[in-house]
């Protein structure tokens, strides 16, 4: 199996090409690959899949209204415990990074396919990679509990679950623990969960546990959720934030209706898993 190693600000990711849509990849093997001591380490999975190949690709295109062909790639994300989630805001830059490295796609602007719907990237040869990544869908208010102690966030879809906390605790500091409790009437399919620091004018500080992975360098869907977060705690609407997380700097911009993530997107390697 032919894998290549990519991160977006070190939220590390296995890439996958199935080109052709033949690639049994049951959860326990998307944890045996992102096992850092026994596989190839890694965050998560993203399998490329050609749109038409998948089954499931072509019932989300028709779910928004999109054309069959109007986005040749589709994501299959997987979290490092092996479980599906909808969305990646990092492993989404890297597959259009990979994509364009690799020659299946021509640099500029085009669609992926992911379980929270299309998402539309931008890159050139080289350089960061920014993704269009829709509206964030904001609830309302709900509590974690991290490291011992509560604290309230605001419940954010970015078509994956966060619970962003705006906390004037340092988070570098915090020990978050193995796993964030949380209201699983609010989140019955788990959740991804952010604690942010509001730091300078639209300049944050953010950690974060994800759901399925623990805590990583980063998270994409996660930025924007802790901008929108932060955005609210500050009493401002749209503009562009900086995030920083323990893997490096974001750039999120709130407009009108949606939001852009930006910010560099890398291979840096690729081999062939031989014994797992
Ligand atoms: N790291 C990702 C989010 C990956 C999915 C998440 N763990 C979930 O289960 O929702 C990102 O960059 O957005």
């Amino acid at each position: 199996m032919r894998f290549v190693k990519g991160h977006g600000t070190e939220n590390d990711f296995v890439i996958l090409p199935d080109l052709d849509a033949g690639l049994d990849l049951p959860a326990s093997l998307v944890a045996r690959l992102c096992d850092r001591r026994a596989g190839v380490g890694a965050d998560g999975i993203l399998r490329v899949v050609p749109a038409k190949l998948s089954p499931e690709a072509g019932e989300i295109l028709d779910r928004e209204g999109t054309p069959r062909g109007g986005a040749e790639w589709f994501m299959d994300y997987r979290n490092s415990d092996g479980g599906l989630a909808e969305m990646c805001g990092n492993g989404v830059r890297v597959f259009a990074r990979y994509l364009v490295d690799s020659g299946l796609a021509e640099p500029g602007e085009f669609d992926i396919v992911t379980r929270a719907g299309v998402r539309r990237v931008s890159l050139g040869r080289t350089g960061d990679v920014s993704v269009d990544m829709g509206a964030p869908r904001v609830g309302g208010e709900s509590r974690a509990t991290v490291g011992g102690a509560e604290y309230t966030g605001l419940v954010v879809d970015m078509g994956n679950p966060h619970l962003a906390c705006v906390t004037g605790d340092p988070v570098g500091l915090m020990d978050l623990g193995p796993q964030p409790g949380f209201d699983p009437a609010v989140f019955p399919a788990g959740v991804n969960v952010e604690m942010v620091n509001l730091v300078g004018e639209r300049r944050i500080v953010m950690r974060v546990h994800e759901r399925g992975s623990g805590e990583t360098r980063s998270c994409g869907t996660g930025t924007v959720a802790a901008a929108v977060a932060a955005a609210r705690f500050a009493g401002e609407r749209d503009g562009a934030w900086i995030v920083e997380v323990p893997g490096g700097r974001l750039t999120v911009t709130l407009g009108e209706g949606t939001s852009f993530l930006a910010g560099p997107a890398v291979l840096v390697a690729s081999g062939e898993v031989t014994g797992l």
